[in-house]
């Protein structure tokens, strides 16, 4: 028999504290002799957290993660599924290579881990790939993109929008204009010509977000909008939406709260793709984030070995790690600054996630008798400093490092099991 926990004290969503008993992978009702207790006192309880953008990098990239690697850290960050990005090698642009990804993830057994399917043949944006089949496939994928390239094309766009409303599926667009980007580096402004980096102006982010709500509003169909970055873009998906516009949006924590006048360091910690943006930006997207404009919150979590980023800027890749510091940035920017309370954080960071990935049916679900136990318990007082050494990612590249953040997972429930207690994996 699974064991069963009883967390006395919890407050629910930030409410008034109450008991929670987790029996048989669900919350159930009363209480049990045989539960474990854990004393909750001080202690959020929040739904277990889904991410709708993770890079876990296998296959193919082993040496920056694995399934298993990164599914600890995102369950370290309070995580219970995540969504794994397409741009691995092989991508995963067939039924082969996404129950690959998806069979790992059960086994690895941290978090459900929801494959994305790459939306053309190999990311490279000439044909579209076996979306049907991937859908039918046992990994059941209903996110598509090429994620970490831009589906430049507007015809191929148009036909994936089209085809994904089959099996109701979402095109999760990286928004950059290519050809507005070349050889980019960071934030196109005052300060990317002072430092001589080429610049990536908001214009291609946010071009390709307008084209790409006309075409979602053409033909009916659903779009996401990955890491959105600009106060332009903010507007344009406001714009969108309220004329009706089937479209969702996401922010991520690094654009709530470093601005680019980080690359003023040359340290290519703080390179990423989007880029970090002006103040400005960042106070349009929190903005954006705690009116519902921006959907959800998600980590773009990108690790990279150490031999691509200790490089010169220029040379370096893009993307930074994000699982396991998430839900302390976003306290930091969104709860402790008034922006947003527990309950619009569970609402962006799991329910809405869930939804978007049509995964909802097991994540995402009230803290209520009869739901899966998918729980996470915070610690909002507690306070710890960022040691990159510490991660479970095989990554290192956060750009938190020596920062001392808010808060703190104290653990996390998949169904009912443990896999974090007491701050550590279980
Ligand atoms: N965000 C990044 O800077 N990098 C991502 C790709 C992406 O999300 O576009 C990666 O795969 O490393
Ligand atoms: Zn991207
Ligand atoms: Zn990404």
């Amino acid at each position: 028999m699974s064991t069963s926990y009883l967390i006395k004290n919890v407050s629910v969503l930030g409410g008034t504290p109450t008991d929670l008993l987790l029996e048989d992978g669900v919350i159930a009702e009363g209480s049990s002799e045989e539960a474990e207790v854990i004393d909750a006192t001080g202690l959020i309880a929040l739904p277990g957290l889904v991410d709708l953008h993770t890079h876990l990098r296998e296959p193919g990239r082993e040496d920056a993660e694995t399934v298993e690697s990164g599914t600890r850290a995102a369950a370290l960050g309070g995580f219970t599924a995540v969504h794994a990005m397409a741009n691995t090698e092989p991508v995963a642009d067939t039924a082969g290579v996404v129950e690959q990804v998806w069979r790992l993830g059960r086994e690895a057994g941290y978090c459900d881990v929801f494959p994305v399917g790459a939306v053309t043949v190999g990311l490279q944006g000439a044909q579209l790939a076996e979306l049907g089949a991937m859908a039918d496939s046992a990994a059941r994928v209903r996110v598509f993109s090429d994620d970490g390239k831009c589906v430049h094309d507007p015809v191929l766009m148009r036909r994936a929008l089209e085809y994904v409303k089959a099996f109701d599926g979402v095109v999760a667009q990286h928004a950059q204009e290519p050809r507005l980007t070349e050889g980019a580096q960071m934030n196109e402004g005052e300060l990317s010509g002072r430092l001589g980096l080429a610049g990536w102006p908001a214009v291609a982010e946010e071009a390709i977000i307008a084209r790409d709500v006309l075409l979602a509003e053409h033909v009916g169909s659903r779009l996401h909008v990955c890491h959105l970055s600009t106060a332009g873009s903010v507007e344009i998906v406001r714009w969108a939406k309220a004329r009706g516009v089937d479209v969702t949006a996401e922010a991520c924590p690094h654009h709530l709260l470093l601005t680019d006048e980080l690359a003023a360091t040359y340290d290519p910690i703080y390179k990423v793709n989007p880029p970090l943006r002006s103040a400005a930006d960042v106070e349009a997207v929190k903005a954006g984030l705690a009116d519902g404009t921006i959907d959800i919150v998600a980590t773009d979590h990108a690790p990279h070995p150490h031999e691509d980023k200790d490089c010169e800027w220029a040379a370096a890749a893009f993307g930074m790690l994000g699982l396991e510091t998430a839900l302390s940035i976003v306290q930091q920017t969104m709860v402790d600054t008034g922006l947003l309370d527990w309950a619009g954080v569970a609402e962006r960071m799991s329910y809405a996630p869930a939804r978007i990935g049509r995964v909802s049916d097991q994540h995402g679900r009230p803290l209520e008798v009869g739901e899966p136990a998918n729980v996470v318990l915070y610690d909002p007082t507690a306070t710890r400093t960022v040691d990159p050494a510490e991660s479970a990612s095989l990554s290192r590249n956060t750009p938190y490092r020596g920062m001392e953040l808010p808060g703190r997972v104290v653990a996390t429930f998949l169904r009912g099991k443990a896999t974090v207690l007491d701050g550590k994996l279980a």
